[in-house]
């Protein structure tokens, strides 16, 4: 028997919302002076671009490495459910007390898709434009 050939899967998901860089771990001269115009106290916003991308086998019935319907709504409930329009820093509790870097968004998004998924090790990467300029990888990672 032939083996499946692996392949690798990316869907896009936008969301809006504001935040205000802002470590807890920091005084706020620290804070000042490493945000910068990011630590302004009323905050600012981006159009946040999400690309998530899974890595499996192409199933020999159906094609497919997963159902793009299905990564929809998985995708739907760990990114845009949670922050799409969203303060992340009040409304979304996991930034109450840890600073809402694109980076630490980009875990965040991350576990809530781990936890989803049918199988958790298809997940490859997370990677985040929060600008056109400024871009965060994630792979679940650690030093
Ligand atoms: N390592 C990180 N550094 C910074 C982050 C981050 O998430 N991780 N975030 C910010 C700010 O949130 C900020 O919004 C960046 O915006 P800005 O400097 O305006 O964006 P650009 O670099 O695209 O714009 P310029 O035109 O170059 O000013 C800061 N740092
Ligand atoms: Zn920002």
């Amino acid at each position: 028997m032939s083996k499946a050939p692996i392949a690798y899967l990316t869907r896009k998901e936008i969301f809006s919302a504001c935040h205000r860089l802002h470590s807890p771990r920091l005084s706020k001269e620290e804070n000042a002076q490493v945000y910068g115009k990011c630590n302004n106290v009323n905050g600012h916003g981006h159009n946040y671009v999400v690309e998530v991308t899974l890595c499996g086998p192409v199933d020999g019935d159906t094609g497919m490495v997963m159902n793009i319907n299905d990564l929809k709504k998985y995708m739907d409930n760990a990114i845009m459910e949670p922050l799409d329009h969203k303060n992340l820093d009040k409304d979304v509790p996991h930034f109450s007390n840890l600073v809402s870097t694109t980076e630490n968004v980009a875990v965040f998004i991350w576990n809530n898709l781990k936890a989803q998924l049918p199988r958790p090790t298809m997940l490859h990467e997370v990677k985040i434009y929060e600008t056109e300029k400024n871009i965060v990888i994630f792979r679940g990672e650690f030093d």
